[in-house]
């Protein structure tokens, strides 16, 4: 099957002295192919462990994880990932920074640079290619991030709090890049955030987390983004009646899920 699956996934994690965690328990999704997937959730609920499950850092307790009909057993070329912490090597300049993972494969220098290039161009930092990223702004590092987990062409794209650490405006912007990116490369991207209103924006399947143990308790099919990519304007979408309806509900089933427990 095309895109996403996530069969019946648990994961148990060894607590200290001995007390285990269940982290997640019966997470059990499928995702077309092309969707934006936002998850969101009180801290604790899983969200981190659902992700390291599908970019291949840890394998479930349970069940089974399969990314266009191939079972996940370890991180892999088809998914690139972006962290909120993005991991860059501070001395080296944009463009091998966006290569490095292909040069890791042992792609030849020629083909990598290009290939990165071509990324380096799609989060519009061209004029930055050749500066060393410590000379770059937060936003601009993140892009960098972005453009590196997107060298290798993969099936998938994963993020984790890619924004949390921007301030506002500039949060905004690199949102409304990766609506471009995703409608424009067709990537199947599976996001999380602690921002309802960022995974309201962003979502054409937003799921939302509980915890103890850490279970998908609503989902919802959204259009927000697609509206923005049809050429809606980004703060008239998140002032629409639905929108800011949408968003107190999700607050709310968030903030139910962490009471009870
Ligand atoms: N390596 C680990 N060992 C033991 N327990 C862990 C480990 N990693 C996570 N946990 C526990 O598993 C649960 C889920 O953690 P996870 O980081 O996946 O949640 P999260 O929703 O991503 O949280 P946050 O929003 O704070 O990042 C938490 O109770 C956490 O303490």
């Amino acid at each position: 099957m095309d895109g996403l699956r996530i069969e019946n996934v648990g994961v148990t994690y060894a607590g200290r002295g001995g007390a285990e965690v269940t982290a997640l328990s019966q997470v059990d999704l499928g995702f077309a192919r092309g969707e934006f997937v936002v998850a969101v959730g009180a801290s604790g609920c899983g969200k981190t462990t659902l992700l390291s499950c599908i970019a291949g850092f840890m394998a479930p307790s349970e069940g089974h994880i399969f990314v266009n009909g191939r079972h996940v057993e370890g991180p892999g070329a088809d998914r690139g990932v972006v962290f909120q912490k993005h991991a860059l090597m501070p001395w080296l300049n944009v463009i091998d920074n966006v290569a490095l993972g292909l040069r890791l494969r042992g792609m030849g220098r020629a083909e990598r640079h290009e290939a990165a290039m071509k990324q380096v161009r799609a989060v519009g930092l061209e004029r930055y290619a050749t500066h060393p990223v410590y000379q770059l702004s937060g936003g601009q590092q993140q892009r960098v991030g972005i453009a590196r987990a997107l060298a290798a062409n993969p099936a998938m794209l994963l993020m984790d709090e890619p924004f949390g650490a921007l301030d506002s405006l500039t949060r905004e912007q690199v949102q409304e890049l990766v609506l471009q990116i995703w409608a424009r490369e067709g990537k199947l991207c599976f996001f999380i955030t602690h921002d309802v209103e960022e995974a309201l924006f962003l979502a054409t399947e937003l799921i939302v987390m509980t915890p103890s143990p850490g279970r998908v308790s609503r989902r919802y099919q959204l259009d927000f983004g697609r509206q923005y990519i049809a050429g809606g304007s980004a703060r008239a979408i998140k002032s629409q009646p639905e929108f800011i309806r949408l968003r107190e509900e999700v607050i709310d089933a968030i903030h139910a899920g962490a009471a009870v427990h």
